[in-house]
């Protein structure tokens, strides 16, 4: 059976300097060597003068070509426009580390959806700091780390991450309601391939118990949101948000019933959206071709 076209070819994500003749420099190259655009999305940031694009080619030659010889080739526009760029394999399954404490309804939601093949990813292993969701991980077949951590073990339980990260050669980890505050340095080391899922609509109610924060605030929605994590407590730059109505008459156990819905929806979506080279850092912000 062939391929699905969204997973043919080779993705190139980049942003520059904003000056005249980028995607007509990009477009040229392609065609020249001997590729067809399956799709092309652009942005410009006029205030920070930046420019961002994402193109998908196709072989139109149905060549083998290494990524690497691909990645060659465009070296020298990238270098012509000053670009941040990254050209992947566009049917590449990256490799997912998740994290969970007590809560797996994003756990479960992300080991569905890729058992399914709706994400294109690997999960190599799960660690998590309670041993709740060992049998879950098992009926995946995934291996289970247990690190437990306590204020006196913090710098150990960062190290046994830091190994299975290696040893898993991760390019992303997914704290799927991992209830652990990540070191600065583990945050530097992990920039743009960590994403949270906080549970309220950031900027508000950041830290713990944001269901009942918006609770004794009175909402009339409660939020979720998929940022990439930093060391500044969730406020690294937001991938996605999603809202759900609630009223007067519930309880913080039911905001925290309906708020489970959309924390899985918003993370599900960062998670793919980053693993196909849809997500572009924008400064503390994102550009998202969805
Ligand atoms: N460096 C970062 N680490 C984490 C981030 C982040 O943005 N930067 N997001 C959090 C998730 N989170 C809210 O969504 C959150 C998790 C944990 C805590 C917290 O106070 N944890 C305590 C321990 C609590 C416990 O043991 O039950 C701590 O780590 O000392 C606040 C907010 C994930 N990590």
């Amino acid at each position: 059976m062939s391929e699905a076209p969204e997973r043919k070819g080779y993705v190139l994500t980049l942003s520059c300097p904003d000056v005249p003749g980028i995607v007509f420099a990009v477009s040229k190259h392609f065609m020249d060597e001997g590729f067809n655009i399956f799709a092309s999305q652009q942005f410009l940031d006029e205030a920070a003068d930046r420019f961002f694009m994402r193109v998908h080619v196709h072989d139109a030659r149905d060549r083998e070509l290494t990524v690497d010889e691909v990645r060659a080739a465009f070296a020298s526009v990238g270098t012509r426009f000053g670009m941040t760029w990254l050209l992947q394999d566009a049917g590449y399954r990256s490799r997912v580390l998740l994290l969970v404490s007590r809560f797996g309804h994003c756990l479960n939601d992300l080991l569905f959806r890729t058992s399914i093949g709706q994400l294109n990813v690997d999960i190599p292993a799960i660690v998590s700091n309670h041993p709740d969701f060992a049998p879950l991980a098992a009926n995946y077949g995934i291996p289970f780390h247990h690190v437990p951590v306590t204020s006196d073990t913090k710098a150990q339980a960062e190290d046994r991450l830091r190994q299975v990260i290696a040893d898993e050669r991760i390019d992303l980890v997914v704290l799927a309601r991992y209830m652990q505050i990540l070191s600065p340095q583990l945050c530097d080391d992990l920039a743009g391939r960590a994403i949270n899922i906080h549970h309220s609509m950031l900027p508000s109610f950041k830290g713990a118990r944001p269901y009942h924060q918006a609770h004794a605030r009175g909402v009339k929605l409660v939020g979720a949101t998929a940022h990439y994590v930093t060391a500044n407590l969730d406020e690294g730059p937001i991938i996605e948000q999603e809202i759900a109505r609630v009223d007067h008459s519930m309880s913080p156990t039911q905001l925290v019933d309906v708020g489970h819905d959309v924390e899985r929806l918003a993370l599900q979506r960062a998670v793919r959206w980053h693993t196909e080279n849809r997500v572009l850092l924008n400064g503390s912000r994102t550009v998202v071709f969805r």
